[in-house]
């Protein structure tokens, strides 16, 4: 498998070492990022190419990683999807937008390909995808972030935010991905509370579900990137394992 790499920042960096370090069996063949350098840098480590455009890897590529942005799931998935190529997508809050979701389904079915939402910075997307099969009563996350993670600095614990999952990837675009994947597993705009401490040094997502097939609770606490502490190594793990999955004849968990 032919593999594209859309945004070439700190969950693209993990997952190129990876590959470079021949513990995923794809070939990451093409780079592309608004900041040329980028691509460029990454391209290096596995012999690959940085191009201009996206639209110049997809006639080489069976499927791109999209780890840029939401604006980027906006503008060039969808160009992706066009040209038949699957996709997976990291920047998941994008796609708590209901009308750019319907959009990207329906044009990835028209054109034979499948959009990828891999589990994230998250555990708990198994269970959760196999109790909505029942009824749910709730789903709540709590999301503990040091305020450099966050972009702010302060020296008290401070609840940032309580709300829906789908307003909170609006005020916090680049920090609550998981609470739009843990939504669309479950399909229901979840209940979430992000509070920025600064006594944690890892990003901490706690989730709790209660349903009729009982109650569950999960805890993560994440090691940050280095290359950019708003986001955990567990997230590109999950991408990393994902690509590994799609190579595979068995698949372990729902
Ligand atoms: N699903 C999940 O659980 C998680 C998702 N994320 C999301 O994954 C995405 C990538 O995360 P990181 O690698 O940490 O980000 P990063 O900020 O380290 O790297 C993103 C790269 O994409 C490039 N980029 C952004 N928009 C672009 C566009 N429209 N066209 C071309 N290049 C573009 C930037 O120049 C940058 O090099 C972000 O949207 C982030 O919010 C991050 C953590 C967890
Ligand atoms: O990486 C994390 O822990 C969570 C995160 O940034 C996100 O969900 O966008």
């Amino acid at each position: 498998m032919i593999v594209g790499i859309l945004g070439c920042g700190a969950i693209a960096n993990l997952i190129t070492g990876f590959v470079r370090d021949g513990r995923v069996p794809v070939e990451l063949g093409f780079f592309y990022d608004r900041d040329l350098e980028r691509a460029e840098n990454l391209a290096s480590m596995v012999d690959g190419t940085a191009v201009l455009d996206v639209r110049d890897m997809l006639p080489e590529v069976d499927l791109v990683v999209e780890a840029a942005s939401p604006e980027a799931v906006r503008e060039l998935v969808p160009v992706v999807l066009e040209a038949g190529r699957d996709v997976v997508v990291m920047s998941v809050g994008a796609l708590m937008d209901p009308e750019l979701r319907k959009m990207l389904e329906e044009t990835a079915s028209r054109n034979n390909a499948t959009i990828h939402v891999p589990s994230g910075a998250i555990v708990g997307l198994d269970g959760l995808k196999a109790a909505s099969v029942g009824t749910i009563e709730s789903v709540k996350l709590v999301t503990r972030k040091p305020p450099r993670s966050l972009g702010i600095s302060m020296d008290e614990k401070k609840v940032l935010y309580r709300g829906r999952a789908s307003e909170a990837v609006k005020r916090f675009p680049l920090n609550i991905n998981v609470a739009a994947a843990l939504s669309l597993a479950c399909d229901r705009d979840i209940e979430v509370e992000i509070i920025a401490d600064p006594v944690v040094d890892r990003n901490v997502h706690e989730v709790t579900v209660r349903g009729d097939f009982g109650e569950f609770k999960t805890i993560t606490e994440n090691v940050r990137c280095s290359v950019n502490p708003k986001t955990s190594v567990m997230a590109a793990y999950s991408a990393i394992r994902l690509l590994k999955s799609l190579s595979e004849n068995m698949h372990v968990g729902t």
